[in-house]
C-alpha cells in the first residue's frame, strides 16, 4: 500500500459568524499519499482552500485529527506548528507576492530558505500517536515515512537551483523582475530548499496567464518527479488532468 504523508480523521471545520455558524467542511476522511500530485477539486466555496489550510497545519480543525508521517499534530502548540510549517510543510499562496520576501533578491529569497532548514531541527517534537486499545496497536511500532532528504542534500547551491527552476542567471535579480509565474516557481524551489515532506498550494495557477501558469504546472511535476508530494487545491481543468490522486469536494464533504 502507498505511504501517507497526511491523513485526515473526520475533520471538520466550523467558523462563528455574526450570521452564525458556518460549517466549511464536514467529517473529511483522507490520506494523501507520499509520493505525486494529489489535487483538491469542487467548485467554489466547496472547501478546498479550508480544507488545504488545515492539511499544511496553518488552520486547526474544529473536529477530527491531522497525521503528518503517521504523528498525530493537533495537539501541538502553535510553536511547534510554526515550526512544522517553515520546514516540513510548505504552502505555496495564489498570489506570487505573498511566497517571496519581496526587498530580497532571488538568491537570497532561496538562501533564506535554505537557512530556515537549518535552523530548525528535522525532528520538531510530535506529540506520540494516541493511545490504542488493541494489543496488537500496541506492539506494532508507529507508521513513518522515511523523512525526505536533508535541504542540503537535495541542492547544491543556488545557482544550481536556479538552472533547475529554469530561472538561470537570476540570484542578483530583483523578485519584482521575474513574471508572476517565474515567482511562483521560485516560491516551489524555496519550499524545495526549506526540504519540506510535501509541498501545498492553493490555487497557484488562477492569478497567471497561460504561459505562466504552464511554468508553474511543469515545476508541479518536477516537484513530484523528485519524490515531493504535493498538494493542489484548484479548478484549474489543466492542473486537475495532472492529478495521480483526487478527491472532489461539494458542499465541504467528499463527494461520493
Ligand atoms: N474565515 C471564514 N469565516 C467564515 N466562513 C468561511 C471562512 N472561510 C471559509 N468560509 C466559508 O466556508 C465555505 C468554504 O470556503 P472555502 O474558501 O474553503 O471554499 P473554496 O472551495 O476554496 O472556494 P473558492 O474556490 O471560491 O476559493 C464557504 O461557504 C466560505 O464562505
Amino acid at each position: 500500500m502507498a505511504e501517507t504523508v497526511l491523513r485526515l480523521r473526520e475533520v471538520g471545520v466550523r467558523y462563528r459568524t455574526p450570521a452564525g455558524s458556518v460549517t466549511a467542511v464536514s467529517e473529511v476522511s483522507l490520506d494523501v499519499p507520499a509520493t505525486g500530485i494529489t489535487v483538491l477539486a469542487g467548485p467554489s466555496g466547496s472547501g478546498k482552500s479550508t480544507l488545504l489550510r488545515v492539511l499544511s497545519l496553518v488552520e486547526r480543525p474544529t473536529l477530527g485529527a491531522v497525521e503528518l508521517r503517521g504523528r498525530g499534530t493537533t495537539g501541538l502548540s502553535a510553536r511547534a506548528r510554526r515550526a512544522l510549517r517553515r520546514t516540513e510543510v510548505a504552502l505555496v499562496f495564489q498570489n506570487p507576492g505573498d511566497n517571496l520576501i519581496g526587498h530580497l533578491t532571488v538568491g537570497d529569497n532561496l538562501r533564506a530558505a535554505t537557512q530556515a532548514a537549518r535552523r530548525t531541527p528535522r525532528t520538531t517534537p510530535l506529540p506520540p500517536q494516541a493511545t490504542r486499545t488493541t494489543p496488537q496497536a500496541t506492539t506494532t511500532p508507529p507508521r513513518t515515512t522515511p523523512p525526505p532528504p536533508q535541504a542540503t542534500d537535495r541542492i547544491a547551491g543556488v545557482d544550481e537551483l536556479l538552472d533547475q527552476l529554469g530561472l538561470p542567471g537570476t540570484a542578483d535579480w530583483k523578485v519584482s523582475a521575474l513574471s508572476g509565474g517565474q515567482q511562483q516557481r521560485l516560491a516551489f524551489g524555496c519550499a524545495l530548499a526549506r526540504g519540506a515532506s510535501v509541498v501545498l498550494a492553493d490555487e497557484p495557477t488562477s492569478q497567471l496567464d497561460a504561459a505562466s501558469a504552464d511554468l508553474v504546472l511543469d515545476t508541479l511535476r518536477d516537484l513530484a518527479a523528485r519524490g515531493v508530494p504535493v498538494v493542489v487545491a484548484s479548478h484549474d481543468p489543466r492542473l486537475i488532468a495532472l492529478a495521480d490522486t483526487r478527491f472532489d469536494l461539494r458542499n465541504g464533504a467528499l463527494a461520493a
